[in-house]
C-alpha cells in the first residue's frame, strides 16, 4: 500500500487517498457477507463519492496499481486490501508449507509478456512467442482489487498438484449473491492449466467438464485444488475439486483432458 502512495504524483495525494479509502471501502463490503451483499457493493462503487474523482487521479490509480515501485510489473498474486481475513489465513497457511520447498508460490501478471526474464514456471510456454502489450490476462484484466479474480496460485512439483486460494470478487455475479459458473470455469481452468503446463509444457485445454455441486457466495473464500493424474502420449488428464475455506462445503467437481502441443506458432 505504501509504495501505491509513493508512486502517485503529489498533486493527485488527496483524491488519490480518497480512492483508496473507497477502494478499501468497497473491499470491507467484499467480505463474506449474506448472498445479497453483492449488489451493495456494487452500488457503493458506482454511486458512491468515487464518482466525483477525475479520470487522471484514476489513470494514476492504475499506473499505481501496475507496476511496483522498482518499475517492474506487479506480481498480483501477493496480498492486497481486499483480501478478506479467511483469504489471508489460507495464503499464510500455503507460504508456510511453502518453507520446505513443498510448495511454491507462482508470481501472477497482467500480462503474458510481464512473465519475461523472470523466474516462471510459464518461460517455456513463452518462449519464443510474439506477445503483445496490449493484451490482458483475462483473470487480471480488471484495473481496481477486489472487484475480479483475487487468486494466489501454491504449486506442489512432486505431487503435480496446483492449489488455488480464490476470492470472487462482486463483478463475477451470476444469480444474485453467487458466482457466475463461467466465472468458475475459469479458475478451474487456469489452475487445472497451470498444474498441466509445469507438468507438459505447451498445453491446450481439449475438454473440461465441471459439476456445479454448490454455488459460490461471492466475496467467499474457497480453494480450487487440482492435479494431474496421468499422462497418455499427448494427452494429459486432470481433476480438481472447488471446496469452501473450512473445507465443509464441495463447490465443484470438475475432470479435464489437455493436450500436449508442439508449437502454438502453427495456429
Ligand atoms: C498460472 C496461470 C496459468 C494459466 C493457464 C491458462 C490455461 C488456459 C487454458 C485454455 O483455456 S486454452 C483455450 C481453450 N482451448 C482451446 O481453445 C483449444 C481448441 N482446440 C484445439 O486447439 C485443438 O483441438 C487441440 C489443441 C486441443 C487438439 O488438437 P490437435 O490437433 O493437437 O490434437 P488431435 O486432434 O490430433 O488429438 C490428439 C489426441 O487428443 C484427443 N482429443 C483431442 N481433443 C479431444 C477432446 N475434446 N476430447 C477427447 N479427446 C480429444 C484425440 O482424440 C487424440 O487422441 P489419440 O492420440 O488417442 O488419437
Amino acid at each position: 500500500m505504501l509504495s501505491q502512495v509513493q508512486c502517485v504524483p503529489s498533486s493527485l495525494c488527496c483524491s488519490f487517498l480518497s480512492q483508496l479509502v473507497f477502494t478499501r471501502l468497497l473491499s470491507e463490503n467484499s467480505r463474506p457477507q449474506p448472498s445479497n451483499g453483492a449488489s451493495r457493493d456494487t452500488e457503493v462503487f458506482f454511486h458512491g463519492p468515487v464518482h466525483l474523482c477525475t479520470a487522471g487521479v484514476r489513470a494514476a490509480f492504475v499506473l499505481s496499481t501496475q507496476f511496483s515501485q522498482s518499475g517492474q510489473p506487479k506480481d498480483y498474486a501477493l496480498p492486497n486490501a481486499s483480501w478478506s481475513q479467511g483469504m489471508l489465513n489460507l495464503y499464510n497457511e500455503f507460504v508456510e508449507k511453502s518453507k520446505d520447498g513443498t510448495w511454491k508460490r507462482i508470481p501472477s501478471y497482467r500480462h503474458s509478456s510481464d512473465s519475461r526474464g523472470k523466474e516462471s514456471y510459464f518461460l517455456q510456454f513463452l518462449e519464443g512467442e510474439k506477445m503483445s502489450k496490449d493484451t490482458r490476462l483475462f483473470l487480471r484484466s480488471l484495473d481496481e482489487e477486489g472487484l475480479g479474480f483475487e487468486y494466489v496460485m501454491f504449486l506442489n512439483p512432486s505431487e503435480k498438484r496446483m492449489v488455488t486460494v480464490y476470492q470472487p470478487g462482486p463483478y463475477l455475479e451470476g444469480h444474485p449473491g453467487f458466482a457466475h459458473g463461467g466465472s468458475t470455469a475459469a479458475i478451474i481452468d487456469s489452475t487445472i492449466g497451470g498444474c498441466a503446463i509445469f507438468v507438459a509444457g505447451r498445453v491446450m485445454t481439449a475438454n473440461l467438464s465441471i459439476d456445479f455441486k454448490n454455488p459460490i457466495p461471492l466475496g467467499s473464500v474457497v480453494l480450487v485444488d487440482g492435479k494431474v493424474n496421468r499422462m497418455e502420449g499427448r494427452k494429459v488428464f486432470l481433476s480438481c475439486q472447488v471446496w469452501s475455506a473450512d473445507g465443509q462445503t464441495l463447490h465443484a467437481e470438475a475432470t479435464a483432458l489437455f493436450i500436449q502441443l508442439d508449437s502454438l506458432s502453427r495456429r
